[in-house]
């Protein structure tokens, strides 16, 4: 088994309790999405798999190795195991779209060559080969501000692969997209981990998308899992379940802006979606 989750409880410091003993296992290869409404956990469980949040409880293992009983450079020698994806992208604007990539490789550099920028030429022809593998290689030298969200997005792929991980994490990867960059985003996701032989965790908004795109879908309602299975699983009685009768913006943050593109739909606009 890749990654192994046990009882993985985390209670913020404000009391919010956001997962509640989540149990789970993902073998080498398997893309997970990660569904659920706004407040739901989504983000929490991603972010204590490689401890950017600390479980309060609970142990986190990828392969043999125990994440949750690492410090300081095993931790982080762990961590270039992860590639995390997200978002916003989270680029470095002012740098190039290859520098960003390189970036991917900073966990393994000695820290004056980080500093200097200066990266093995094995790593720069990992990261070229690896902009032309994202359809970016024309726009290497471009200022990561100078991209469309697709294309930042893209490169925010292209830097988490230049760690060479077994596991990608990625939070919400096209919230900020349009549909059809978004199947392309997700297409590419899907490509890489089967090229790779990588697993990944998907925290997704977007059921439809999941459905097309994954081969495993979780369910997470208020911290804990309510479904864990295949995408045609997802019956409407399942939808319910998770979602629950009303709009699916959640109790969680009743007008907090991440709820933004979830709260838009109704569970039955979801429904007909499907
Ligand atoms: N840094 C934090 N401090 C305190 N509470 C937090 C923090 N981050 C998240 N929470 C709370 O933990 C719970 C789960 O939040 P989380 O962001 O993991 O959910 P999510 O499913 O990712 O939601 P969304 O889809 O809106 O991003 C919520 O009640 C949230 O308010």
């Amino acid at each position: 088994m890749l990654l192994r989750l046990e009882t993985l409880t985390k209670r913020y410091r404000t009391g919010d309790l956001a997962l509640t003993e989540v149990s789970l296992e993902i073998p080498a290869g398997q893309i997970v999405g990660l569904i659920g409404p706004s407040g739901a956990g989504k983000s929490t469980l991603i972010r204590c798999v490689n401890r950017l949040v600390e479980p309060t409880s609970g142990r986190v293992f990828l392969g043999k190795r125990e994440i949750t009983a690492m410090r300081g450079r095993a931790l982080r020698r762990a961590r270039r195991c992860m590639g995390m994806i997200f978002q916003e992208f989270a680029l470095v604007e002012r740098l190039s779209v290859m520098e960003n990539v390189l970036t991917g490789r900073l966990g393994y550099v000695p820290f004056w060559r980080s500093f200097l920028r200066r990266f093995p030429q094995t790593d720069i022809d990992a990261a070229f080969a690896l902009l032309d593998r994202v359809g970016l290689i024309e726009h290497a030298d471009k200022r990561a501000d100078a991209l469309s969200g697709g294309q930042r997005q893209r490169v925010g792929i292209a830097r988490a692969l230049a760690q060479n991980p077994d596991l990608l994490l990625v939070d919400e990867p096209t919230a900020s997209l349009d549909p059809k960059t978004s199947r392309q985003i997700m297409r590419l996701l899907r490509e890489v981990c089967t090229e790779r032989g990588l697993a990944a965790i998907v925290n997704i908004h977007d059921v439809a998308l999941a459905r097309q795109f994954v081969g495993r879908i979780i369910g997470l309602k208020a911290g804990r899992i309510v479904y864990d299975g295949a995408p045609d699983g997802l019956t409407p009685a399942i939808l319910t379940r998770i979602y629950g009768e009303e709009d699916w913006g959640g109790e969680a943050h009743p007008s907090g802006p991440r709820e933004a593109t979830a709260a838009a739909l109704t569970r039955d606009e979801l429904v007909r979606a499907l």
